[in-house]
Order: C-alpha cells, then sequence, then structure tokens
C-alpha cells in the first residue's frame, strides 16, 4: 500500500511546526526522513501516527484516510511504530510487552507465541530475557524490544525514529541488519542521524527543514556533502 501525505500542517499551540509536508512512499519502499534537531521529524511522525493531532492535510494509507483516526485504529491498517526514547512498558515482562502489542491487533493466543517467537528469532537477547521486567534491560535491549513490540503488530509499514540514538556499537550493528532484512518484505520510513546508514538503506529520503520538506529524492542519487550540511548543526 502506498503511504501518501498531503499539505500537512501541524502547530504547537501558536509554532507553527509542519508546514505543508508532502511526500508518498510506496509498498516495500524505504524512505529516509533527514533533518537538523528540532526540524520537526518527530513531530511528522507523532502526526502520521495519530498521536499528535495535525492541522490540516491528508494522510492516505492505501485506500484509507488516516487523519482524524485514533492511533490504535492506524496500527490495525498497517502501521508499527518504534518511538524515539522506546517507550516500553517498564513494569511488564519482556515477554508481555510483545503480548500486549500482538493482542492489540486481534491476534489469538497461538499467534501471540508464534509472534514472540518471531521476534526471539530476530533479537535472540528478548529470549533469553522474556522473564525480565523492561526496565531492568538495558538501553540497547529496550530498544530491540521496542522494535520487536512494533514487529509483533505485523505492520506492513513500519516507522521508526531514530532507532540507534544512544545505543552501544554493537547492538546499533544488530539493529541496522534487522532492519535492512525487514527491506522489501514491508515499507520502512526511517528517521535517521546516521547519515551513511540512512543512504545505505533507503530507497529514498526527504530532508526537513524548519517543518518544511526542502530536498527530496532517490537515495543512489543523494550528494553527500550537499545533505550534510541540512543535517549537521
Ligand atoms: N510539546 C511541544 N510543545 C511545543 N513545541 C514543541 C513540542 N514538541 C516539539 N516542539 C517544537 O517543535 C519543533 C519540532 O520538534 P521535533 O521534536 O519534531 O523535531 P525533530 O526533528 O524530531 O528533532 P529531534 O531530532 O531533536 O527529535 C521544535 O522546534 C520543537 O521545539
Amino acid at each position: 500500500m502506498t503511504l501518501t501525505v498531503d499539505a500537512l500542517n501541524q502547530h504547537y499551540g501558536s509554532s507553527h511546526i509542519l508546514r505543508n509536508v508532502s511526500f508518498a512512499m510506496a509498498e516495500r519502499q524505504c524512505l529516509a526522513v533527514l533533518g537538523r534537531n528540532g526540524a520537526g521529524k518527530t513531530t511528522l511522525l507523532r502526526c502520521l501516527m495519530g498521536l499528535l493531532p495535525a492541522s490540516s492535510g491528508s494522510i492516505r494509507y492505501g485506500m484509507v484516510e488516516l487523519a482524524g483516526l485514533p492511533p490504535h485504529r492506524r496500527i490495525r491498517t498497517g502501521l508499527g511504530y518504534v518511538p524515539q526514547g522506546r517507550e516500553i512498558f517498564t513494569n511488564l515482562t519482556v515477554r508481555q510487552n510483545v503480548e500486549i502489542a500482538a493482542r492489540a491487533t486481534g491476534a489469538a493466543r497461538s499467534d501471540v507465541d508464534a509472534a514472540f517467537e518471531e521476534v526471539v528469532a530476530l533479537f535472540p537477547v528478548l529470549g533469553e530475557m522474556r522473564n525480565r521486567r523492561g526496565g531492568d534491560l538495558s538501553g540497547g535491549q529496550q530498544q530491540q524490544l521496542s522494535i520487536a513490540r512494533a514487529l509483533a503488530t505485523r505492520p506492513s509499514l513500519l516507522i521508526l525514529d531514530e532507532p540507534t540514538e544512544g545505543i552501544q556499537p554493537s547492538i546499533v550493528q544488530r539493529i541496522e541488519e534487522v532492519i535492512a532484512s525487514l527491506k522489501q518484505r514491508i515499507a520502512i520510513l526511517l528517521v535517521e542521524q546516521y547519515l551513511d546508514f540512512a543512504r545505505s538503506i533507503s530507497d529514498r529520503y526527504v530532508v526537513l527543514s524548519r517543518g518544511a520538506v526542502i530536498e527530496s529524492g532517490a537515495s543512489a542519487e543523494m550528494d553527500h556533502d550537499r545533505i550534510k550540511s541540512f543535517v549537521s548543526v
């Protein structure tokens, strides 16, 4: 299914944050969203998920208009979300975190077991830690759990907000491998500070600056130095 964002605007009070943001991404495509801190990337993702109300504009996924739908309905249409800062349930076990996500999409018990085994195949550490509380995991393990939880809803479009931010290098590599392995099976919308990874994994990119799309194109044709000048502080 195609995601089509058209003339999306968002305000925090009187601050106009997203300004007529428009882009489209095809089924199974990977889109990198680039931009400096404060450019509006997280705000864009939260609007896509329905966690923040957009002021105007359209977000269509396939035939469904998402604008106005609550987050759980967007998840049912196929959107999965890995928020910045992970936001796992710290008092629940690893297994319960995944289970809650799987059940949110109406999965039966056997599907929940299958969903858990699938994410353990991607992130073996989560199998070893299945009975630990989320809050007792390291930051990198929590990030893996956050990705696992999003995958347990079986998304056709996975939206990730800086999944490798502040994570130790060995785990960054595992996370990058998993994202790469998902590519071409599902669509991926990735906010990523590491330009090299963003460029290598994505098919297309958009650059946000002060809440507006100022550049977009095919990642293979990305001019590294030019884009770097847009995204570095
Ligand atoms: N709750 C809020 N109330 C008011 N303004 C906000 C709020 N959250 C974010 N903003 C402002 O909206 C703008 C966009 O922020 P956003 O977090 O979307 O940027 P970002 O590109 O994701 O940056 P970062 O990489 O730092 O997360 C910033 O100017 C920020 O100060």
